[in-house]
């Protein structure tokens, strides 16, 4: 059922107590008929990605996050304690068209948060920008990760990096920005894609290494790191990092 501002309406008659705090920011419900994670609309009346849209009985709006279209919307629903809460200051590397980082600024909509959103391909930068003229708390930075020393003006302090990156040099690009970026103590959470990085190479070895690489390496940063997430059924072949900077 759609309503007259196009937002989808559950079929059955769910009630606005039936939603609750998952997390900072995060809520879930059974909706539609099944579980679900959202996040409050900081851009009432438009949807991103074709998601559907809760409206409550006061007139806000809730995001159903999908994990299939989401690593990090994968790190919740496998109850991964995030560490994103609505005041994050947020370098997000690897933005794409803003699907999840459409979510990482609901979340800080309900806070004073900022996210930083860096993708160097000029088509999804046009859905970037287009985007953050509706979201005040989402920056669009046009340039190459594994450059971090150039957007360091750019950038202004943060104090958590996500990187979602499909490229064979995953961890030296999430080292390099931590460097300029991250103080001691600080997290980082990456999705490692395994098949950007060895297409052939059994995927758990793929891993075991990126996370060497991340713990010991001479880029100027390394990690502790705090759990790991195999992101399977959202996402085969990745592995979700939670860790923190040495
Ligand atoms: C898997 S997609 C990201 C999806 C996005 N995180 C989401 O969930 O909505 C990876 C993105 O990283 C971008 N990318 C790859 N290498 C990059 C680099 N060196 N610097 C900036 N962006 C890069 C690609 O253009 C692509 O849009």
């Amino acid at each position: 059922m759609t309503d007259e501002k196009g937002c989808d309406r559950p079929d059955i008659n769910d009630s606005k107590s039936n939603l609750k705090q998952f997390s900072d920011g995060v809520f879930e419900g059974r909706l539609w008929g099944k579980f679900n994670l959202l996040t409050k609309n900081a851009s009432p009346g438009y949807s991103v990605y074709g998601e559907k849209i809760y409206l409550n009985d006061d007139g806000s709006e809730l995001r159903v996050w999908d994990p299939k279209r989401s690593k990090l919307g994968a790190l919740y629903y496998k109850r991964a304690n995030v560490p994103i809460v609505p005041d994050s200051k947020i370098l997000y590397l690897g933005a794409a068209s803003g699907t999840t980082v459409s979510h990482v600024s609901d979340i800080l909509g309900m806070g004073n948060g900022i996210v930083y959103a860096v993708e160097f391909s000029d088509r999804p930068m046009r859905d970037l920008v287009l985007l953050a003229e509706r979201r005040k708390n989402m920056i669009p930075v046009l340039a190459d990760a594994s450059r971090p020393e150039l957007y360091v003006p750019a950038v202004g302090p943060v104090d958590l990096i996500f990187q979602d990156i499909a490229q064979a040099n995953q961890a030296e690009i999430a080292c390099k920005n931590a460097k300029y970026f991250l103080k001691e103590g600080e997290h980082l959470i990456l999705s490692i894609k395994a098949r950007s990085i060895d297409v052939v190479e059994n995927p758990k070895k793929v891993f075991k290494d990126e996370i060497r690489k991340l713990e010991k390496n001479d880029w100027g940063a390394s990690f502790r790191i705090l759990k790991t997430f195999d992101l399977a059924p959202y996402h085969a072949d990745h592995l979700g990092v939670i860790a923190v900077k040495k």
